[in-house]
């Protein structure tokens, strides 16, 4: 090798070793000294003055409702008698609330609830807690074990459908209003509480209405908090700690029907494609061609970051120093169902349908996709994709269903709103940490983009990935503790909420 090269391939692996030696440099450092974002307030104790315990008479009240198979099949399919006997029994479990000059409360869509408790101060922009009264239906039913709609005491878990999502949070608030105005205590700033009774279908008859009336009343809202995401137990590789996960942004929809329409006739005379061929070969093409990664666009990657610094030494490495190691993580949240859902756009086949007979070439075959769509891409892009994808005009495609991705609320420390759920979480749940994150399922929220910007989806209760499952699933249940904790966590929020001390630390004059 001649001189030159030589001297020329050195100089490039000095240069190459100083290189990395600086970006090394730049990862430890950035490791040893990454922010963090968690608070500790003062924790609620059982001995506090204003601690709501979990006593007999408010267990009988939420095992009761529990018991009210408030079920949701199909849009505009639901059980109105049950709504109403349930609407009617709420009125009657909270005698305070349903008395007191201070709330005003409407049903809204027949059978969907809508509060509003004065605030003493009103020139305070109001806030609103949104849960829902119905439940989805309970399959297996024989594999449950204590009967679906129960309300059965198990090993300290109450067991039905609704305990999880989301009679817990229904319930919770009302029994955190109820306690505040037993005590003779008004808010000062106004506050709402609207529980759509249509949710597992949509919320096309239930909160779509109450935005409806919300709107012509001409109200904004602080802040919005609704279902969402729970403090996870062991669902965060690489942080032994709980994190309770606050879903800023909301994935979106795409609910498609693909039909497929060719000659049927005699099984005998089979042509070289039928159209269960066909649409078979489409829906392969599009569950083995993923929507792209896009992590490092969206909340999930905050998520992270929020967490780094309480992550075990080779995550927080790597969550440090996503500017260099953003592909690494993407990857590896590929891997696991619950991160692939945060990372991208995802496509679930959920129904296929084709035939009659075990002889007749079926002349049509259609099946049913369902896309998740992450927050920063949108309905028109995936539709794209997918055509192209499929690429076969003999596929007709159309629209079930379709919602954009909900705007993402502000977070963190220039959020006052955020901070104080965020503080209000760790006052309940001291051991947990908190983080930013992306709501993967959907919810009522999507009608109240118009009523707030800073719309919040929460669920106060822990849960570890086995928990998961039970969501819509067999064995539902909540513990008693859990129950606890949930009403516990609306009282605070509404006591801090009024609360100058937690505001003003985060106060920023024009947000509230
Ligand atoms: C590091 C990984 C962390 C990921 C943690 C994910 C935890 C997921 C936790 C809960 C998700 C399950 C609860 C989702 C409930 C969403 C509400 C729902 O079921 N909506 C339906 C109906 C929607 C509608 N209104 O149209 C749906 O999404 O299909
Ligand atoms: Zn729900
Ligand atoms: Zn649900």
């Amino acid at each position: 090798m001649a001189r030159g090269t030589q001297r020329l391939i050195f100089v490039a692996l000095k240069v190459l070793a100083v290189a990395l030696a600086l970006v090394l440099m730049v990862v430890i450092i950035r490791t040893a000294t990454f922010p963090s974002y968690q608070t500790s307030p003062p924790e609620c104790k059982p001995t506090d003055p204003d601690f709501i315990p979990a006593d007999q008479d408010r267990l009988a009240r939420f095992t009761s409702a529990i018991r009210f198979r408030t079920v949701s099949y199909e849009r505009g399919v639901g059980t109105p008698q049950e709504l109403s006997r349930f609407i009617q029994f709420i009125r009657e479990s909270f005698p305070t609330i349903h008395g007191s000059p201070l709330v005003r409360r409407q049903v809204v869509g027949n059978y969907s609830l809508l509060y509003r408790v004065a605030g003493s101060d009103a020139s305070l922009q109001p806030y609103m807690l949104a849960s829902h009264l119905d439940v989805v239906p309970a399959t297996e039913e024989a594999n449950w074990e204590a009967p679906p709609f129960s309300g059965q005491l198990k090993d300290g878990y109450i067991y039905g459908r609704g305990t999880i999502d989301i009679k817990h949070t229904l319930m919770g608030c009302l029994e955190a209003v109820e306690f505040l105005l037993s005590r003779g205590r008004q808010p000062k700033r106004t506050l709402y509480l609207a529980f759509g009774h249509d949710e597992e279908t949509g919320g096309h008859f239930g909160a779509k209405v109450i935005a409806d009336v919300l709107t012509q009343q001409g109200e904004k809202m602080a802040f919005i908090l609704d279902e969402g995401t729970p403090v996870g137990d062991g669902l965060l590789p690489g942080v032994s700690k709980q994190v309770a996960l606050i879903s800023v942004a909301e994935k979106g929809g795409l609910q498609l029907r693909l039909e497929v329409d060719e000659e049927g006739g005699h099984a005998s005379i089979p042509r070289s494609e039928s159209a269960i061929g066909i649409l078979s070969k489409a829906i392969s093409k599009l569950e083995d061609s993923p929507h792209p990664n896009m992590f490092g666009t969206g909340p999930e990657t905050r998520m992270l970051e929020y967490v780094a610094t309480e992550m075990t030494l080779p995550y927080r490495m790597l969550t440090s120093n996503l500017w260099l190691f953003s592909p690494l993580v993407a990857w590896v949240y590929s891997r696991k169902p619950q991160t692939n859902a945060l990372a991208r756009t995802t496509t679930a086949l959920t129904r296929f349908n084709a035939g009659v007979k075990d002889n007749v070439i079926s002349p049509r075959a259609t099946a049913v996709i369902d896309h998740r769509i992450h927050p920063t891409s949108s309905v028109e892009e995936v539709m794209e994709f997918d055509l192209k994808v499929v690429n076969d005009p003999r596929v007709k495609f159309s629209v079930i269903n379709s919602r954009q991705p909900s705007p993402t609320s502000p977070y963190g420390k220039d959020s006052p709103t955020y901070m104080l759920l965020q503080e209000t979480i760790q006052q309940i749940f001291p051991d947990a940490l908190v983080a930013p994150t992306t709501m993967v399922g959907n919810t009522d929220t999507l009608y109240y983009w118009n009523l707030s910007s800073a719309i919040y989806r929460f669920n106060p209760c822990v849960m570890t990935s086995s928990d998961l499952p039970r969501f819509h699933g067999v064995n539902e249940r909540i513990s008693v503790k859990s129950y606890e904790r949930a009403m516990n966590f609306y009282y605070h929020l509404i006591v801090n909420m009024d609360e100058p001390l937690i505001l003003k630390r985060y106060r920023h004059e024009d947000d509230l």
